[in-house]
């Protein structure tokens, strides 16, 4: 048997330069049937750039692909997916103004045509089916996209991704965009697949979930293969030390307990009905790491926008220091309140942008309150703090789209601890974002509460909640379900027990 024959998949020197940025460097990866491998690798390593190649949404410069031991070289994602690979993207992979099932079946319409008119009810039937089989009946094939929460549509793409039954299917840093349940769903499919003989490519940045959910893995590093583990051979300082180069020192989380809460009150809601949230009370005090968890639709993404001000309050009122009401998102802003999104490409992120307009944007009128915006102040602060978020890019002038995706997260971060606000709404901050720059991340939010500022912290990950809150509100059908401060003694079961 020839070698490439021994596995489902084989890449062998594949290079992949974007000017003068070599995203891969000869790199060399294979898949048996019936093999979850995961794929790991610092911010802009080169991850989401393979995997699109695989996926047929990019050309790579040079080198081989195998599937099924025949040369394989996908024109285009449709080829791909003729080929049997299937890919579930890192960022938002849907497509608005169209329905569920247009979603699940776009740019296989002709599957449903007859004498060029769609039968949509045809298309609804097929779609259910494809959701059927991920297991999901609350997401209906006719609802419209834009109706969906970010997870949901993360389960349509789900959901369209294994409708064709692929051979090989792959995940790119998915889990952090869903809740609990829905990484539950995920690992039930991933095992499922496996157990079916297909060959899983699973990329995350959460070495726990690799070590747990993979039977082997390849470290990536600055677009080089660095080393394969098989399972017996997973350690997690050992994987972390791969992909980073070095040694990680220090503490993740912060470790003192016992922090005394402030009593003033900074930013607050009372009674608050909005999107998901329902009846709503809740304060953030002067200083303090306030966590917000609970499950999907606990209406825990929705908290952080009333705050901000970009969901308004159908009854009940949002107040700034107990007095001013937050009229809108951009009151906020000039009232000292940040605000990251969980959807960073769409909410977050001026794409057509580069790294500095993006991070300077909310401080224009801080940078310019005399006359004209100087380009030198401007460039300061970006660099500033795109240095001090580890931004990778040749220069603050690079475009946000060419930006891998942890550090297009850096950049929304950088935007907003560049206005330096008093108060800081984060929605899942650490989301795709690799341990090394994680670590920075949890340290610059514990200098913002000792310089004190007041932050509120939207997490799904229940460690990071446990490890940098002073308190901890969890949400249960958009009300408060349950409140902690913080111990020693708290664990993850005993948030869980308030969440369901
Ligand atoms: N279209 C593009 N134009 C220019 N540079 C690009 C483009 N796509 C990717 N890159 C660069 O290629 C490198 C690898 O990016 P890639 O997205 O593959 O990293 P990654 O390992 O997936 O990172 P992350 O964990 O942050 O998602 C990065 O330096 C990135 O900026």
């Amino acid at each position: 048997m020839a070698e490439q024959e021994k596995y489902l998949f084989r890449a062998e020197k594949i290079c992949k330069s974007f000017g003068t940025v070599h995203a891969l460097k000869e790199f060399d990866i294979t898949i048996k049937a019936g093999e979850i491998r995961g794929l790991v690798g610092e911010n802009g390593s080169g991850k989401s750039t393979f995997s699109s190649i695989v996926a047929g949404i990019q050309k790579h410069d040079s080198g081989k692909m195998y599937l099924d031991g025949q040369p394989y070289e996908p024109t285009g994602t449709v080829d791909a997916i003729n080929h049997g690979v299937s890919m579930v993207v890192q960022e938002q992979g849907t497509i608005s103004k169209i329905s569920v099932a247009a979603n699940i079946f776009f740019g296989k319409e002709e599957k449903f045509a007859k004498g060029g008119v769609l039968n949509v009810k045809e298309m609804n039937r097929e779609a259910a089916k494809a959701l059927q089989n991920i297991y999901v009946d609350n997401i209906k094939p006719e609802m419209m996209i834009d109706q969906l929460s970010f997870e949901d549509r993360k389960l349509v793409e789900l959901a369209r991704a294994l409708y064709t039954s692929p051979k090989i299917w792959i995940i790119d840093e998915t889990t952090t965009a869903l809740s609990v349940a829905g990484r539950e769903l995920l690992y039930k499919l991933m095992k499922e697949k496996r157990d079916e003989g297909k060959a899983i490519l699973f990329i995350s940045h959460d070495i726990e979930e690799i070590m747990d959910k993979c039977d082997s893995l390849t470290v990536l590093r600055d677009g080089l293969f660095i080393a394969n583990l098989q399972k017996e051979e997973f350690n997690a300082d050992k994987i972390r030390q791969l992909l980073i180069g070095r040694e990680l020192s220090g503490h993740y989380y912060r470790d003192d307990t016992g922090v005394e809460i402030s009593k003033q009150v900074v930013l607050e809601a009372k009674n608050v009905i909005a999107g998901s949230v329902q009846n709503l009370t809740l304060q953030l005090h002067k200083g303090e790491i306030l966590g917000i968890g609970g499950l999907s639709d606990c209406g825990m993404h929705d908290v952080g926008k009333v705050l901000f001000g970009l969901l308004k309050p159908e009854t009940g009122e949002v107040l700034k220091d107990q007095k001013e009401p937050v009229k809108s998102a951009s009151w906020a802003v000039r009232h000292g309140i940040g605000y990251v999104s969980k959807n960073r490409d769409q909410e977050s992120l001026m794409l057509i942008s580069s790294i500095a307009d993006n991070i300077c944007l909310p401080s224009l009128k801080d940078l310019t309150p005399f006359g004209p915006i100087s380009d030198r102040k401007q460039k300061q602060l970006a660099e500033k703090w795109s240095e001090r978020m580890e931004v990778k890019a040749d220069s603050v002038k690079v475009f946000c789209n060419t930006l891998s995706g942890g550090n297009k997260q850096k950049v929304v971060l950088a935007k907003w601890l560049g206005k330096g606000s008093d108060i800081m709404i984060l929605d899942c901050p650490t989301r795709g974002i690799d341990v090394g720059t994680k670590a920075a991340i949890y340290q610059l939010i514990m200098q913002m509460k000792e310089e004190g500022k007041s932050i509120l912290l939207i997490s799904e990950e229940l460690q990071e909640l446990i490890g940098m809150s002073d308190r901890i509100v969890l949400l249960r059908d958009g009300a408060v379900s349950g409140e902690f401060l913080r111990n020693e003694g708290l664990t993850e079961a005993k948030l869980i027990q308030k969440m369901i």
